[in-house]
């Protein structure tokens, strides 16, 4: 079923220690959180970080930077949250010349919403972070976790493109946990260690938008054809899968978390040099009819290095793809045109 070749560069995207020191300072929105709070631990125990800023709206947040920078590791902790006398002026500060920036801040889904039904919360949490953003720390690498991606990442270029700072290289939407679920599946399905399987995911980060690449995963798989339907669509629907296993008390925290600081992680090697880093992520781009899509990209010292498109894909992927475009389509146009609402409003006549 399986050949077992192991990748040794993917093996090492995985660990988060390296013996190397570097000096990134990454500022966490939203690090009180479900997602956050494990997210800011892992990233407090990456060596490649320096200083680590623990931002969210809730008050007790410096208690929780408090607590991480009891951890004998070599990084600074500090934690800032919103002060209403002081506006956006602690989420700037906490900003502040970040060199990577991880976003888990908004609202998580409960049973029987969808990732879209998020949007009336999380949009303006997203347009308020990057209008701060594009004044504390424009030249970041931004990963945006808040629900729903498809929407909040064409939100984040929209505001940085209004202000004159937009540079695609480096916003990404994080999908990981597809990627790292669909290794998780496969491995279980035929018997391998997961950490050993490479299964991409393109598209987008919710439903039919999430189109897993099985025939493009190393080592190479064969997936029972009686079984593809419900592995992909176990892939597509895992978000619900623990929204439901968790009753009304959030969507995936911890595993998400592990796939944030993944992805942070493989930043920071790309960014101090490390060669061959590829991760798929949600992104801007033209390898498709749609403006934003997910696909492996090549990170380097810039952000994105090279966008590596779709590739090959088989009869049965180009049908889920033609699928998900559809829906991207809309998801994107969605986050547009909430982030330009304020200027057409403005200029439209009275
Ligand atoms: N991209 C992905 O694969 C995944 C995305 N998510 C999304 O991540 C987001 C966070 O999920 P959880 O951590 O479980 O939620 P949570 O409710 O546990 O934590 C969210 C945190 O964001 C903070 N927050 C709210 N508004 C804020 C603002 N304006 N500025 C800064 N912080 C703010 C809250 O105070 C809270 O501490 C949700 O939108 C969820 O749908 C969750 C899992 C996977
Ligand atoms: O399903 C949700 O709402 C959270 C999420 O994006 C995921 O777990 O993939």
């Amino acid at each position: 079923m399986l050949s077992r070749i192991v990748r040794p560069t993917l093996t090492a995207a995985r660990n988060f220690s390296t013996s190397q020191q570097n000096n990134y300072k990454v500022t966490v929105c939203g690090a009180a959180g479900g997602i956050g709070q494990p997210l800011s631990l892992l990233l407090k125990l990456n060596p490649l970080v320096t200083e680590l800023n623990c931002y969210d709206i809730a008050p007790f947040t410096p208690g929780v930077a408090c607590d991480l920078s009891h951890i004998e590791t070599a990084s600074k902790v500090k934690g800032y949250f919103f002060d209403r006398f002081a506006g956006q002026e602690s989420l700037k500060d906490a900003l502040n010349s970040a060199d990577v920036v991880v976003i888990p801040a908004g609202v998580p889904r409960k049973p029987g919403m969808t990732r879209d039904d998020l949007f009336g919360s999380n949009a303006s949490v997203v347009k308020t972070i990057f209008e701060c953003a594009s004044v504390a720390c424009p030249d970041a690498i931004f990963c945006i976790i808040t629900n729903p991606v498809n929407s909040c990442v064409p939100i984040a270029c929209e505001v940085l493109k209004k202000a004159n700072k937009l540079n695609p290289r480096r916003v990404f939407g994080v999908s990981t946990l597809d990627i790292v679920r669909a290794n998780t599946f496969v491995g279980e399905m035929c018997g391998v260690n997961p950490k050993e399987v490479n299964v991409p995911v393109i598209g987008g980060h919710s439903g039919i938008t999430i189109v897993p690449l099985f025939s493009r995963a190393t080592p190479k798989v064969t997936i029972p054809a009686d079984k593809l339907d419900a592995l992909t669509k176990r892939v597509q629907e895992a978000g619900t899968e623990v929204v439901k296993a968790k009753a009304g008390h959030g969507s995936a925290t911890l595993s998400m978390a592990y796939s944030g600081a993944r992805f942070a992680n493989n930043v920071m090697r790309a960014l101090m040099g490390e060669p061959d880093v590829i991760e798929c992520a949600y992104v801007m781009a033209d390898v498709t009819d749609v403006d934003y899509f997910a696909s492996p990209v090549k990170l380097g010292k810039c952000g994105i290095e090279q966008n590596c498109g779709v590739g090959d894909i088989n009869e049965y992927e180009t049908k889920l793809l033609c699928d998900a475009l559809e829906q991207l389509k809309r998801d994107i146009q969605k986050g547009v045109d909430f982030a330009n609402q304020d200027q057409k409003c403005k200029g439209a006549p009275e």
